[in-house]
């Protein structure tokens, strides 16, 4: 936990106190794009991708890396689970975790050191890197998500028939992005990270008035916008998959869960039963992070043993 204020790591927790008990999320700051003819064209080999198997934001950009077949073209980082003293850390010895491979940096915050000595902000992952020009171009998940989605499609092996957020249903998909990220992406975040009795009440309250809206829109279709997954589907899922196994009881979202839900639960399973997807889920990575990286909510960093889970059950949504 800590960020980085004119280059320098400083070890602080999100300040809750100016803000009444409210977790407010910071701006993020490298937006840049992968663009034919702009600063960052699409070539193999020359961008790398850091992320925590944790974090719900990374994963959207792994699931997408993933079904595009840019695995040949992007490489890949994983942060050790535990985010401590000095943020996100390398340790190639954990399982599912690697050494970090371009300068054998130690801590995530190097990286963002290299791509701006003065940077003053937190240092997240997802984190796209030019290996050539040695900058961050994106920490932006919904940005990386719909770069990973087009901006590759030239090269070799890339499934360009895939399209993740086709025009005729782009205002749709803003829309449920825009719904979901401040109600339940964010909002088990700002559940879990009230520090007034209050506020924790009007966000777990928002959070699941959400899901029972979801659930009722997963009676209608298959998926969100019908019977295609779009991006939007990507990032509900990243949520949902953690949601169970640790919202539920980390972050007291606790009304009920996912598998209360019978079209909410369905959907997870379908979702995460897709080719491919299964394999960039992993339960050990996202419950170490939550319940080892934030010794204000869970002290004695105890990770509990369950709950039992079957995602791949069978899901009953269609063919
Ligand atoms: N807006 C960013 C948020 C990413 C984010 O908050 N990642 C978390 C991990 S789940 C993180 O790295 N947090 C470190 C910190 O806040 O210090 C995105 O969606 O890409």
């Amino acid at each position: 936990m800590g960020l980085l204020v004119d280059g320098v790591w400083h070890d602080d927790w999100y300040d809750t106190e100016s803000t009444g008990g409210r977790f407010e999320r910071p701006e993020t700051v490298f937006r840049r794009w992968i663009e034919p003819d702009g600063d960052f064209p699409a070539v193999t080999g020359r961008y790398h991708l850091y992320i925590s198997l944790a974090c719900p934001w990374a994963h959207r950009t792994l699931i997408v890396r993933k079904l595009k077949g840019l695995e040949p073209h992007i490489g890949l980082s994983v942060v050790h689970p535990t985010m401590g003293s000095g943020g996100w850390h390398f340790d190639g010895g954990y399982p599912e975790a690697t050494d970090e491979p371009l300068y054998g940096l130690a801590f995530m915050h190097e990286l963002y050191q290299k791509a701006d000595p003065h940077y003053t902000g937190r240092v997240t992952v997802p984190v796209l890197w030019d290996c050539e020009r040695e900058t961050i171009v994106s920490n932006e998940s919904a940005d990386l998500v719909r770069m990973l989605n087009r901006a590759f499609n030239a090269l070799p092996g890339v499934d360009d028939t895939l399209d993740l957020y086709p025009g005729a249903l782009a205002s749709e998909i803003d829309a449920l992005n825009e719904r979901i990220y401040h109600a339940v992406n964010n909002g088990v975040y700002k559940s879990g990270f009230a520090t007034a009795q209050a506020v924790y009440e009007r966000e777990v309250t928002a959070l699941f008035n959400a899901l029972d809206e979801l659930e009722a829109r997963l009676g209608e279709h298959r998926y969100l916008t019908g019977e295609a997954i779009t991006e939007a589907d990507w990032r509900l899922f990243t949520t949902l998959v953690r949601f169970d196994a640790v919202y539920v009881g980390h972050f007291k979202c606790n009304l009920r869960r996912i598998d209360d839900y019978p079209h909410l639960r369905g959907y997870l399973r379908d979702l995460y039963q897709q080719p491919g997807i299964a394999e960039t889920v992993s339960l050990d990575h996202i419950k170490r992070h939550y319940y080892t990286s934030h010794p204000m909510i869970n002290p004695t960093g105890i990770i509990p043993a369950g709950p039992v889970l079957d995602l791949d059950a069978p899901h009953g949504r269609g063919a």
